[in-house]
């Protein structure tokens, strides 16, 4: 697509996507040069900002709209102990780093400890800063879960965060863009992860490149925002520039009343330009994928990518029966670092771990569907759970709830709010050779701990498998209850021939 057809013509009928983008187009690229656009949210984290601050310093420039700024920590901060000083000296570095920054530049920031507190995409739209038709930037790549909202929201690099502080603007090439239409209804124990796993093994790790998704369709129209936000989490793991989803009712119901939404008439007249939005009727997009929402399983992935993964029902496929070279070599590598035989059925994989978390799967949505699966039942022997919510007003939130005590009396760990074992820059980590059922985005090498082995799963998955030590979904559940296996907290004879079971 060229920078023309942003142009906007009257009365073409144009994506969602790219109505932000020319609502957005400060300065347009003549020649194929990159259109200048104009930044409404500015998201920062004590990873990716230091250097763009120190840039700043030397260049003698300020923030050009601090007002639009915000900072929080996350990735190195510990979900233990909160209140004393870091042990890890690049984390300590890190964040003091980001403190000195914020004060000496003045932008509002969240530091541990505080209530709004967490991972960056979990604290945006809980300020009701994340809202329909703005265009969000962080450096981090998933910040793309702001697209949920409607936003144009989109990873940068730290030089492109240091643009952004000393200009509010981007210049930035036009986008292709993919729609991912799903219909028909989910069955019982199928969640938005399911469903975007699926969407990543059907067009790969490289297949959204150059695009930006626009996740539609009834599926995605029935989904709460903290579903839809999953989705769009995981739309970089695609290899996409962004992911969104069209705003309607049940967005300006999430964000209405929000610390920082628009009230009175600004809300009113927001709501009126949010519903313009939408993409038109006959707007044409460069790609369209279709999945059948009904046929959806839960789903699982066995190997190093966000891409190789497979219905929880299949076996570990087997890379001899991979046509294309490259695959077949990746998924060689993969089933060796992760220690798996092709055929294997995946539900006879056991686990150490399970990690219920992560910018992908931490909001309260999540952690409710978690803890009514797990609630009264017993955590299977010698496997460790940990549940960090994605901020400290979610934890607080679910702690009104009773969460955190269906979670200990459960046997699982309840921790403060942060990145923690989605990626290895906290104590939370995997040993080597550790395998952990995660609900997270990424299962690279290494990415939860050196050597750790990632499979990612649905909090509904990561429950069962908590329960029943082996990767599971809620359908074992019923199974085994059919078969007078209830995993009930105090039934411990049936804990054991369960164990039994698993070893068999
Ligand atoms: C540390 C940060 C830059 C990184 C990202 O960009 O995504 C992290 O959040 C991740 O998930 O790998
Ligand atoms: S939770 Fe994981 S994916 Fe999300 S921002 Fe933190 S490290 Fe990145």
């Amino acid at each position: 697509m060229t920078v023309e057809q942003h142009a906007a013509p009257a009365g073409r009928p144009r994506t969602l996507a790219e109505k932000l983008w020319d609502d957005h187009v400060v300065v347009k690229g003549e020649n194929g040069d990159p259109d200048l656009i104009y930044i409404d949210l500015h998201l920062i984290h004590e990873v990716t900002s230091p250097q763009a601050f120190d840039g700043l310093r030397m260049a003698d420039r300020p923030l050009r709209r601090v007002d639009l700024m915000i900072a929080t920590e996350d990735h190195n901060t510990p979900t233990l102990n909160i209140t004393k000083q870091i042990e890890d000296p690049t984390s300590r570095v890190q964040i003091e780093t980001l403190r000195r920054n914020v004060e000496e530049f003045g932008v509002r920031a969240h530091p541990l400890g505080d209530a709004e507190q967490g991972i960056v995409h979990v604290v945006g739209p809980q300020l009701g800063l994340t809202m329909p038709g703005i265009t969000v930037v962080c450096g981090d790549s998933h910040t793309s879960t702001h697209g949920a909202f409607g936003a144009l929201a989109f990873g940068i690099g730290t030089s492109e965060v240091e643009h952004v502080m000393a200009t509010q603007t981007l210049p930035l090439k036009p986008f292709k863009t993919m729609a991912i239409n799903v219909e028909g209804e989910l069955r019982p124990g199928v969640t938005a992860k399911d469903i975007i796993l699926a969407v990543i093994a059907e067009i790969g790790t490289g297949g959204g490149q150059g695009y930006v998704l626009e996740y539609r369709g009834s599926t995605i129209r029935s989904l709460p925002m903290d579903g839809r936000m999953t989705m769009c989490n995981m739309s970089i793991e695609a290899g996409a520039r962004a992911g969104m989803v069209a705003p309607d009712e049940i967005t300006f119901e999430y964000v209405r009343g929000r610390e920082c939404a628009p009230r009175g008439e600004d809300w009113d007249r927001a709501v009126e330009y949010w519903r313009t939005l939408p993409t038109d009727e006959g707007a044409v997009f460069d790609r369209e994928v279709f999945i059948d929402a009904s046929k959806l399983e839960p789903f699982v992935t066995w190997g190093t990518n966000p891409g190789q993964g497979s219905l929880l029902s299949e076996s570990v496929p087997d890379p001899a029966k991979i046509e294309d070279p490259s695959a077949r070599a990746a998924a060689e590598r993969a089933l060796e670092y992760m220690d798996l035989t092709a055929g294997t059925p995946l539900k006879e994989i056991a686990v150490d771990a399970v990690f219920m978390g992560s910018c992908t799967n931490s909001r309260l949505d999540d952690l409710r569907s978690f803890a009514e699966i797990i609630r009264g039942k017993k955590k299977a022997e010698g496997v460790r759970l940990m549940v960090v919510p994605g901020s400290a007003k979610v934890r607080l939130e679910a702690e009104a709830e009773g969460i955190d005590k269906i979670v200990e009396e459960f046997g699982g760990e309840w921790r403060f709010a942060g990145c923690s074992m989605c990626l290895g820059m906290n104590p939370d980590q995997l040993a080597p050779g550790e395998r952990c059922a995660s609900t997270s985005n990424r299962n690279f090498e290494g990415r939860q701990g050196k050597g750790g082995r990632t499979h990612l799963v649905s909090p509904l998955v990561a429950a069962a498998t908590a329960i029943r030590g082996t990767l599971s979904s809620p359908w074992d559940l019923e199974t085994d209850a059919a078969n007078g296996v209830t995993h009930e907290a105090d039934a411990d004879a049936g804990a054991e021939t369960i164990a039994e079971t698993v070893e068999a």
